[in-house]
Formats: structure tokens, C-alpha cells, sequence
């Protein structure tokens, strides 16, 4: 059953809701999913509504114009999405193999409704790795002196290959804001603490040093600030004085792998929606 998604923002008012669901229902349009929300303290109304298109009146490639004088009326940022248009997907590495792994099983089950096109990596530990599940794997060693040119070499496969959706599988490297531009709200980082705690480096170890009671995951949209971008996800696990830094390190990679699990196939499932540097997620 292909559907049709409209993910909405707009300021709140009356009559919205009503003049969504009009369209669809007089266009014979039977919805599936309608989920909404609203942030009283910025008066914005945020929607993900989720219609069939068997039998719907207006042709798919008009269903967007058809919507747009609604849109205007309410002042709506929207997007519209097809569950029949798969998202293609680039996972980017260093040396830590615990997230690929894990994304490249979910994937490969199909758990992940996404096409993972390829790997890019700027060390070459990971390649057998990746190679093992039949996916191509670009190498492009970058350091300071050639990081922007390797990047406009990255971002020139990506736009050939129509990756969709970067996922950054603890990448250990920085990307530019020309990069992070190119790419708005379609990467996603998984940083090894709970944000805003241990911005930056080592976060199992400044955790330790500090005596946490708990440690946790967080994933987020990549912005040019490091670490700062909307987040999508967190989770946390209990640790105590017991724990050394490797036990620290070993539970907090399960959270690693769920978190940034959940994040992609949200995005994958159009269940995320960004304003003001945070998320809304229709889950
Ligand atoms: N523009 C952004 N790029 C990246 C982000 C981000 O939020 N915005 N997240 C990081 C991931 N990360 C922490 O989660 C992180 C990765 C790398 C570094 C770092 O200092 N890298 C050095 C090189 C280190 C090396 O070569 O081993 C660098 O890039 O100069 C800090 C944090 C991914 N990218």
C-alpha cells in the first residue's frame, strides 16, 4: 500500500487541522496515520499525517501543488514524501566498527527500509568488513592539509550516487560547513555521551574521571557547530564505582548502536522534524 506523507510546521491557529484532513478526504484519501503537536510556549503547530494513495483523486505529481495553496494560507514550512521512494544511504567511518557493523546487518535484514549505496572511510581498517556484505567501500585518507579537497571528492560521489541520507558511524573526522550545507538535516552523527554532557573527545574517560553515575548515547543532525546539531536520540545505562573505563566503553557502545539505529530509521520512515535546533519525532 503506497502512501503519501506531509510533514507540517506552521504557527498555530484554528482551522488547520480541518483544512489538512479536508483535502485529503475530498480527494477520496484514507488516512493511516495522523500524529500532531504543538509548542504552546512559540505557538507553532507541527503535524505528520499519513494518507493511502489508491483511489486518492489528485495524480502523485500534482498532489504537491495541489496542497501548496494550504500551505500558503497557513504560513506552512512542508514536506511531502512517498513510503515508495526509498532513501539512499552513505555510511562514513574511521576505525571503530561496532555502529557499521551493526547498521550494516540491519540494512542487509531489510530492518532498515533504506538502499545502502556505499561506504567512505578515511582509513582502510573497515574495508574487509564492508566488503563482506557486498557494499562498495571508498577510502579517501584526509588530514588538515588536504581535508577540503578529499571533501569536494566526497561530496562529488555522493551527488553521482543520490545518496539521500549521510550516516556518521563514529567518522572521527570534522566536517566543513560547505559539506554540512551541501547536506542540511541528512547527516547523522552518533556522539559516544549524553549531550550536552562531554562535548568533544574522550567523553568515556572524562566521564570515569568525573565519577558519572550514568553515561549515555546521543544522535544528532550535523551542524557546523560539533556536537551541537538537533538531536534526534538518546538513551543511558547506569555505571558505578565499579566500573573501569572499559566497562564504561563496552556498555555504552550497545547504546552506540541503538541510538543511532533508531535515529536512522526514523529518518528513513520521514519521522523527524527539525525546528530551532531540536526535533519533533512522529514515532
Ligand atoms: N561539522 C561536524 N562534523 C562532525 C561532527 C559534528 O557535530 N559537526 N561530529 C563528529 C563526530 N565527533 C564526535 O562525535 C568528532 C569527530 C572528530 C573530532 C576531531 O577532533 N577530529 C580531528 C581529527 C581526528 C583524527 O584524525 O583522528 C579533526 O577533524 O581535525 C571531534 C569530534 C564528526 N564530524
Amino acid at each position: 500500500m503506497e502512501t503519501a506523507i506531509l510533514l507540517i510546521s506552521c504557527p498555530d491557529r484554528k482551522g488547520i487541522l480541518s483544512e489538512i484532513t479536508r483535502f485529503i478526504a475530498e480527494n477520496n484519501g484514507n488516512i493511516v496515520n495522523a500524529d500532531q503537536h504543538i509548542d504552546f510556549q512559540k505557538s507553532i503547530f507541527f503535524m505528520r499525517i499519513e494518507w493511502e494513495l489508491e483511489g486518492f483523486k489528485i495524480p502523485k505529481l500534482e498532489i504537491e501543488s495541489a496542497f501548496r495553496p494550504i500551505a500558503e494560507k497557513f504560513q506552512m514550512d512542508y514536506q511531502l514524501h512517498f513510503s515508495s521512494e526509498v532513501k539512499n544511504v552513505a555510511i562514513f567511518v574511521s576505525k571503530y566498527d561496532h555502529c557499521l557493523y551493526d547498521l550494516l546487518y540491519r540494512f542487509k535484514s531489510g530492518e532498515l527500509k533504506g538502499n545502502l549505496k556505499l561506504v567512505v572511510s578515511n582509513h582502510e581498517d573497515l574495508k574487509h568488513v564492508v566488503e563482506m556484505f557486498q557494499i562498495p567501500f571508498y577510502y579517501f585518507p584526509k588530514n588538515r592539509e588536504n581535508k577540503l579537497e578529499v571533501e569536494e571528492r566526497e561530496i562529488e560521489l555522493l551527488k553521482k550516487e543520490k545518496i539521500d541520507l549521510i550516516v556518521l558511524a563514529r567518522y572521527m573526522q570534522i566536517l566543513s560547513n560547505r559539506f554540512v550545507n551541501e547536506f542540511r538535516n541528512r547527516i547523522i552523527n552518533i556522539h559516544h555521551s549524553f549531550l550536552p554532557a562531554f562535548v568533544g573527545a574522550k567523553p568515556y574517560h572524562r566521564a570515569y574521571e568525573r565519577g558519572v553515575k550514568i553515561i549515555g548515547a546521543t544522535s544528532h543532525y550535523v551542524t557546523e557547530e560539533l556536537d551541537q546539531g538537533p538531536i534526534i536520540e538518546q538513551d543511558v545505562v547506569r555505571v558505578s564505582h565499579r566500573d573501569t573505563v572499559s566497562d564504561m566503553i563496552r556498555k555504552g557502545r550497545d547504546l552506540e548502536k541503538i541510538v543511532l539505529s533508531r535515529a536512522v530509521r526514523w529518518h528513513l520512515e520521514d519521522k523527524i522534524l527539525v525546528y530551532d535546533n531540536k526535533t519533533v519525532i512522529f514515532e
